[in-house]
């Protein structure tokens, strides 16, 4: 039996991939796989039961991700499972940036009472008008899952669409139109594009990177687009910026205590994944990343452990080791199967960064003496009796 918790709801058709063998529990501390969406793990405790945490969506900073792997516990996520549910609002945060619709319906409704409205409103419209998005330059920073979709549907609404990722994979590179203008850093960007589009990750590399000192490099009224997070932008500076029309309009999925008040901000409550398609892609796959591993020990998606694909058991036992990347492990493990007597079938050993993974199968089923040997190895950080 296997326990798992939801630290935020997680769509049923998701959750109904598990067989019987899998009980959900409420307490965190019994389960051996979390599934979570945005709630903050940086503070709970992380329980010796814990081997697997699927984060049913994209951006993981909510995950202490080394914490984790230190202890043993592998990470996933789910690339490009709500992607093109947040393309789908940065098409409309494009919009709103452009046409003062929110300005215009509020109108409607103040004037609702008016018999006249059909007439009133052909005098008032004027206040409302706005942009076209058409012949306009969209500069896109971070070519992934959702990055490409958007760079591809503003091609196809007529945008000049330049896109810069020094990481691009291949698969992305490979979805993208060939009308993008791929550009090597984001200072170009900055200093080219009517309307900016941020889609990397929060990492130290990308925190604030719209700053006092970015913004200056940019066009005059430009638009800025954050729907990645809120820490991607110093808001004290997009404030001066917003008051000087440096920035012409700031649209977030990602509000705050300073943003959320703030003149010429255009925010959402986090919207972008809040599909029912984006929420169940994320369901279903994390439930399948989680039970892959759980079943059979297998990685996929993982955020802080390499991947490992080991197929399924067909020997009569299967070991998983989560553990360090130094030298002389596999040496040591092989020396204790050979102490017990034990014949190893199949072995696959992956690596990444600090961190390593190893699964072995083997033709007895294992004991407690051998999982206690295993255990006491230094550098060995988890030991999972998968079969
Ligand atoms: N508003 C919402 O509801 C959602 C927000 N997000 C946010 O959007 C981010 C991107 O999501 P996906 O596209 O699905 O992830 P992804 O992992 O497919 O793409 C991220 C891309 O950023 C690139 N990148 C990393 N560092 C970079 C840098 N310094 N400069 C330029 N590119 C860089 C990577 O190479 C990668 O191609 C997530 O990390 C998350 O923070 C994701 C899903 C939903
Ligand atoms: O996938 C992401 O990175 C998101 O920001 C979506 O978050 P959510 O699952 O809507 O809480």
């Amino acid at each position: 039996m296997v326990k798992y918790n939801c630290l935020n709801p997680i769509a049923d058709i998701g959750l109904n991939l598990f067989t019987e063998q899998y009980v959900k529990t409420d307490a965190i501390d019994e389960a051996e796989a979390v599934l979570v969406r945005s709630a903050a793990m940086h503070d709970l405790e992380l329980s010796d039961n814990l081997c697997a945490i699927a984060r049913a969506g994209a951006g993981v900073n909510n995950i202490p991700l080394d914490k984790c792997a230190e202890k043993g516990i592998v990470v996933f996520n789910t690339p490009g499972a709500n992607a093109n549910g947040v393309k789908e609002l940065v098409v409309a945060g494009l919009m709103l940036a452009s046409r003062d619709l929110v300005g215009g319906m509020n109108w409607v409704k103040e004037n609702k009472e008016d018999a006249n409205i059909a007439k009133t409103m052909e005098k008032a419209k004027s206040k409302f008008a706005g942009k076209e998005i058409q012949g306009k330059k969209l500069g896109i920073v971070g070519l992934g899952a959702i990055g490409v979709l958007v760079a591809n549907a503003a091609n196809r609404l007529g945008m000049e669409v330049y896109g810069c990722d020094p990481f691009i994979s291949v698969e992305h590179a490979w979805n993208l139109s060939r009308d993008i203008k791929y550009v090597k850093t984001r200072e170009e960007i900055f200093r080219e594009c009517d309307y900016i589009s941020v889609h990397v990750p929060l990492l130290d590399d990308t925190r604030q990177m719209i700053n006092k000192d970015t913004m200056a490099t940019m066009k005059d009224g430009v638009v800025i687009l954050n729907f990645a997070r809120d820490l991607l932008v110093n808001d004290d500076d997009m404030a001066e910026a917003l008051a000087s029309g440096k920035v012409g309009k700031y649209v977030t999925d990602f509000p705050n205590a300073k943003t959320a008040n703030m003149e010429g901000v255009i925010a959402f409550p986090h919207l972008g994944a809040s599909t029912a398609e984006s929420e169940d892609n994320c369901a279903v796959m994390a439930v399948k990343e989680i039970v892959d591993f759980m079943d059979n020990g297998n990685i996929k998606n993982s955020v802080n452990y390499p991947s490992c694909d080991a197929g399924i058991c067909a020997s009569e036992g299967r070991i998983a080791i989560n553990h360090r990347n130094i030298p002389n492990m596999l040496s040591q493990f092989t020396t204790v199967f050979a102490a017990e007597n034990i014949n190893i079938d199949n072995m696959v050993n992956k690596s990444r960064g600090d961190f390593a993974y190893t699964v072995i199968d083997i033709a007895a089923s294992s004991t407690q003496t051998l999982v206690e040997k295993l255990t006491a190895i230094n550098g060995v950080l988890k030991i999972r009796v998968v079969k």
